[in-house]
């Protein structure tokens, strides 16, 4: 039997793998670490509640004596890396959260891993490691920087991230790498695009956009409106994550992304429409700092090596989230009512006094 440990799988996109890998390979255990930070809810696994292959441990995983004894207690073969701090505009109010968790945090799982995945213990730079095992990275294209008008991001360019987000998170991808070339420890690192579907947060633009909608808030739109972003469906990027497990080779990265490039206004009026809402709910308030203006992914590697492509089109899966959220709004009301109201109230509460640069 497998073990696979998924970390941060309480949050949006953890929650949906661990949904998904419990479904799918029944005859693995899943054992799910997460801090249960604001973005972390419980509720995202209810259906999978008293399954006798799934474990929850509460966990940060910066604490290194907690992770010893987790990989110490189980014959762990995989670990899944989603753990982390994910959202740009908190990222730049408070960076050190994002760059102990999302590195540190990382490093931490890589010595525990190491550790234990090694066919002898004594030797300190051994390159062999119990067979089958595999570190896998999950990551973004925002490591990447930003594109201009045309072309795409392959998994060959520099890294050049812009925000203290996506900086972290290209550390953390050096680091996992360093351990792989020094070490030789198995890995492979994702990079994926906008995600959007059940059980995001509802901080990121399309959960943001249709809760605000509902409540007929205003719909604050950064700058112009006309940053681009390729937009894929979580159980898209979930089969890819689970394929690149099983298939992906050594030390590879792998590009995943959804293949619908949409402009953030084009989001926010499609939300608008299909809710039957006014665009006046719209407000053009004051850019992000740094803002990234296009993000598009090529999938060739992906696709061409393993077989992977994404099944939904956005219109379908916009279709289907938007269906969700309707139907889930105590849900929407329980994640909202923590931390979350706090900071909504702190990052929104002058938009009135945000000078509306468009429209
Ligand atoms: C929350 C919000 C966002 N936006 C804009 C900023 C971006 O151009 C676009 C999407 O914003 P966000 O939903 O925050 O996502 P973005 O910054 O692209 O980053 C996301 O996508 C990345 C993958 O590309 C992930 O690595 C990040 O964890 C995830 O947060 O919408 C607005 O115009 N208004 C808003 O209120």
């Amino acid at each position: 039997m497998k073990t696979i440990l998924v970390t941060g799988g309480a949050g949006f996109i953890g929650s949906n793998f661990v949904n998904l890998m419990l479904n799918k390979h029944p005859d693995y255990k899943i054992i799910n670490i997460d801090a249960l930070t604001y973005a972390g809810n419980l509720e995202n696994l209810k259906d999978i509640d008293g399954n006798a292959n799934y474990e929850f441990i509460k966990v940060d995983i910066r604490d290194r004596e907690k992770i010893d004894e987790i990989f110490k207690n189980n014959e762990i073969t995989s670990v899944v890396n989603f753990a982390a701090e994910s959202h740009v505009d908190r990222s730049i109010e408070e960076p050190e959260i994002f760059l102990t968790t999302n590195i540190i945090g990382t490093q931490v799982l890589l010595d525990t891993a190491k550790k234990y995945w090694k066919v002898n213990p004594n030797d300190k730079y051994c390159k062999e490691y119990k067979p089958g095992v595999k570190f896998l990275q999950v990551s973004t294209d925002e490591v990447y920087g930003a594109l201009g008008e045309t072309g795409l991001f392959v998994e060959t360019m520099p890294l050049l991230p812009n925000s203290p987000y996506s900086a972290s998170k290209a550390s953390a991808d050096l680091i996992v790498r360093s351990y792989n070339e020094t070490f030789g420890l198995p890995m492979n690192i994702t990079r994926c695009s906008n995600n959007y579907g059940p059980y995001q947060f509802p901080e990121k633009l399309i959960p943001l956009m249709i809760n605000n909608c509902l409540k007929e808030k205003e719909l604050p739109i950064y700058g112009d409106g006309m940053q681009i972003r390729d937009w894929l469906h979580v159980s898209d990027h979930c089969t890819a994550i689970d394929t690149v497990l099983h298939k992906g080779k050594d030390g590879e990265v792998y590009n995943i992304g959804g293949n619908n490039e949409k402009a953030n206004t084009e989001i926010v009026k499609l939300i608008i429409n299909t809710l039957g809402k006014s665009e006046n709910l719209i407000k053009y308030v004051k850019d992000r700092p740094g803002h990234d203006r296009r993000y598009a992914i090529d999938n060739t590697k992906i696709t061409t090596e393993l077989g992977w492509e994404p099944a939904y089109t956005f219109e379908q899966g916009i279709k289907e989230t938007i269906e969700w959220y309707l139907d889930n709004t105590q849900w929407i009301e329980n994640i909202i009512s923590g931390d979350y109201a706090n900071y909504y109230d702190k990052m929104y509460s002058g938009i009135d006094e945000v000078a509306a640069i468009k429209e």
